[in-house]
C-alpha cells in the first residue's frame, strides 16, 4: 500500500489537466486536480472558445457585406459590439458547463481542489488558496499541466500604456476605432480579421517578413492577400523602437527598411507568443529540469523525474489544445500504465488558423521535406475546381499534398480555403493509418461535398503518373487505335 495520499496529483485544469485527471482516474488511480483559477482554462476562458466565437460573428458581418456576391444585396451590418461580446462570454460559459465544471469531474471521483501548487518535494506540494489557507499534499506521481501565458516583450515604453493581450481582449466592451496588432502569429491574424469585419481598422506589426512563419508561404500569401482585400494593413520586417501613451491613443514607433514611422490607434493587442506558467511551482524542490522556463519532457512526456510528467503549453512544444490532449493522454497513461508503448506522434501534428479562408496543416511541411533531404511530388488542387467551392462562392483556396511519387504515400498536407480544417483531418486519418493517394484517390466521397475536393486532389497522383510511354505501352498492347493525349505539362489539373 503507498504511504502518501495520493496515486496521482493533476496540477492545471486546462485541456491537458482534464484529459490526464479523467484518464487517470479512470483507470482507477486516486486522483487529485489542483486549479489556481477556473477549470476550462486557456482553450475555455481566453482562447479557443472566445477568438472563434468571435471569428465566427464576424464572418456573419461579412457575409452581410458581402452578400450581393449570393445574389442577394450587399448591407452594411449594424453591429452592437457589446452585444457581441455578451455572446462571446455566453459561450465561453456554455462550454464551461457542458465540458469543465467541477462536478464532471468530480463525479469521476476526482477530488477537484481550487487553489496554486506549488513542489515543497519530489513528492509533496503545498496548495494555497485564494483566501490564503495551505495545505500539504503527497502523490506518488504527479503530471504538470499548469499552461503558459502571454509572452509580452521587453518594449519601451509598453509597460505604462494599457495594452491588451488575448487574457484582457475578451473583456473589452467597445469596439476599437483603430487597433494596432504586434504579433502576427495565429492569435495576431484570427483577430486582425474578426475586428477589420465588424467595422475596426486594423494594422499587423510584426518582426519578421511574413505572417504565420511556420505556415506553407504559397497558402499564407493567399490568405493574407484575402487579409488585405479586407482590410488589414501590414508593417512586417519592422522593429517595434517604443510605444507611448498620447492622450486616448496609443503610439507605436517602429523602424522598417531604416526608416521610422509611428501607428497611432486607440487599442494595441500584444500578440508575440506564450510564456510557459511554471515561475511558482517551485520545480527545484521536485528536482524538475527546465529550458527557457518550459518543463522538459520525452517523447513519452516524462520529465527527468521519473514519477513526474508534464504535459500541454507548460512543455512548450505545441501550444494546442489537441496536442495538449494527446499530450495529456499519454502522460496519464504511461504515469499509471508504465509499459503501454505510446509516444508523442510528432509526424502527425497538425494545426488550422480558422480565419477566412482556413488555413490548415498536417505532417511534415515542404521545408521540413526538403530539409531532410526526402524525395517527393507536390500535388497542387485549386478550389476553383471543386464544385461546392464553386457553389458556395467560396472558390479562394488550394490544397497541397506532399507524397512520394510511386507508392502515393502522404507525408504532410497544407490546405487554403473554406473548411480546410475539414479536409485537414481526411489527411490526418490517411498519413496515421497509411493510406496513399490511390487509396484516397480510390474512396468515393459524396457529390458534391468538401470532401470530394480530397479525392480530386488525391487524382492528380494517378495524373502525374501517367506518361506517353504508358498509353504507347497499353496501345501496343491491346490494339487500341486512339490518340497519345498531351503529357508535357507534369501540373495540369483534370
Ligand atoms: C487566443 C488564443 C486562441 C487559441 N486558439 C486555439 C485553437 O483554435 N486551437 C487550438 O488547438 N489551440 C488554440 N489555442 C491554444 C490553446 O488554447 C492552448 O494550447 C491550450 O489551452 C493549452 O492547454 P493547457 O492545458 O496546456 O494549458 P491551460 O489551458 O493554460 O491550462 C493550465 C491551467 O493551469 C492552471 N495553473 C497554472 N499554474 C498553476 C498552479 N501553480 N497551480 C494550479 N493551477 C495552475 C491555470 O490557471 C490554467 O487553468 C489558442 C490560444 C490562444 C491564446
Ligand atoms: N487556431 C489555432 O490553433 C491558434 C490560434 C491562436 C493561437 N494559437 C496558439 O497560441 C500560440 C501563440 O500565438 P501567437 O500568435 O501569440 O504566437 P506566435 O509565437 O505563433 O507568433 C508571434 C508573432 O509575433 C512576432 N513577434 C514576436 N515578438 C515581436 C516583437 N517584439 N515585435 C514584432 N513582432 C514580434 C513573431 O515574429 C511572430 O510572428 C501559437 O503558437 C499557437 O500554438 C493557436
Amino acid at each position: 500500500m503507498s504511504s502518501y495520499e495520493f496515486d496521482m496529483i493533476v496540477i492545471g485544469g486546462g485541456s491537458a489537466g482534464l484529459t490526464a485527471a479523467g484518464i487517470a482516474a479512470n483507470f482507477g488511480a486516486k486522483t487529485m486536480m489542483v486549479e489556481a483559477d477556473r477549470l476550462g482554462g486557456d482553450c475555455t476562458w481566453t482562447g479557443c472558445i472566445p477568438s472563434k466565437t468571435l471569428l465566427k460573428a464576424s464572418k456573419v458581418a461579412r457575409q452581410i457585406k458581402d452578400a450581393g456576391k449570393y445574389g442577394l444585396v450587399d448591407n452594411e451590418p449594424e453591429i452592437n459590439f457589446k452585444k457581441v461580446m455578451k455572446h462571446v462570454d455566453e459561450v465561453k460559459k456554455e462550454v464551461y458547463e457542458d465540458a469543465d465544471r467541477p462536478e464532471i469531474f468530480e463525479d469521476m471521483g476526482i477530488d477537484v481542489v481550487h487553489g496554486k501548487a506549488a513542489f515543497l518535494d519530489p513528492h509533496t506540494i503545498e496548495i494555497q488558496t485564494k483566501e490564503g489557507k495551505r495545505r500539504a499534499v503527497s502523490s506518488k506521481k504527479f503530471i504538470i499541466a499548469t499552461g503558459a501565458k502571454s509572452f509580452v516583450p521587453e518594449i519601451p515604453g509598453l509597460d505604462s500604456v494599457d495594452y491588451l493581450t488575448n487574457e484582457s481582449l475578451f473583456e473589452i466592451e467597445n469596439l476599437p476605432e483603430k487597433l494596432l496588432i504586434i504579433g502576427g502569429g495565429p492569435i495576431g491574424t484570427e483577430m486582425s480579421q474578426a475586428f477589420v469585419n465588424l467595422g475596426s481598422e486594423v494594422t499587423v506589426i510584426d518582426m519578421a517578413s511574413r505572417i504565420l512563419s511556420k505556415d506553407d508561404p504559397e497558402l499564407v500569401d493567399i490568405l493574407q492577400q484575402k487579409l488585405k482585400e479586407q482590410g488589414v494593413k501590414y508593417a512586417l520586417d519592422a522593429s517595434v523602437e517604443k510605444v507611448e501613451q498620447d492622450g486616448k491613443n496609443i503610439q507605436v514607433h517602429i523602424k522598417k527598411e531604416g526608416e521610422h514611422f509611428v501607428l497611432e490607434g486607440d487599442a494595441l493587442l500584444v500578440a508575440t507568443g506564450r510564456k510557459a506558467n511554471t515561475a511558482v511551482l517551485n520545480l527545484e524542490a521536485a528536482g524538475v529540469a527546465t529550458q527557457n522556463g518550459q518543463v522538459i519532457v520525452n517523447d513519452s512526456c516524462r520529465t527527468n523525474q521519473k514519477h513526474i510528467y508534464a504535459a500541454g503549453d507548460v512543455t512548450g512544444r505545441y501550444q494546442f489544445t489537441h496536442m495538449s490532449e494527446h499530450m495529456a493522454k499519454i502522460a496519464a497513461t504511461k504515469a499509471i500504465l508504465k509499459f503501454i508503448p505510446m509516444k508523442i506522434e510528432d509526424d502527425m501534428l497538425s494545426w488550422v488558423t480558422y480565419t477566412e479562408p482556413e488555413l490548415a496543416h498536417v505532417g511534415k511541411t515542404e521545408q521540413q521535406l526538403k530539409e531532410a533531404g526526402e524525395k517527393f511530388e507536390v500535388y497542387r488542387f485549386p478550389y476553383s475546381k471543386i464544385d461546392r467551392a464553386v457553389t458556395e462562392g467560396e472558390t479562394t483556396g488550394l490544397v497541397k499534398i506532399f507524397a512520394k511519387k510511386l507508392s502515393g504515400k502522404i507525408l504532410g498536407a497544407s490546405v487554403v480555403g473554406a473548411h480546410a480544417g475539414e479536409f485537414i483531418s481526411e489527411y490526418a486519418v490517411a498519413i496515421k493509418n497509411g493510406v496513399s493517394m490511390r487509396g484516397i484517390a480510390d474512396t468515393i466521397h459524396p457529390y458534391p461535398s468538401w470532401g470530394l475536393g480530397a479525392r480530386r486532389a488525391a487524382d492528380q497522383w494517378y495524373i502525374k503518373n501517367q506518361s506517353e510511354w504508358s498509353v504507347k505501352l497499353i496501345k501496343t498492347l491491346f490494339g487500341y487505335r486512339g490518340e497519345v493525349p498531351d503529357f508535357s505539362d507534369p501540373d495540369r489539373v483534370v
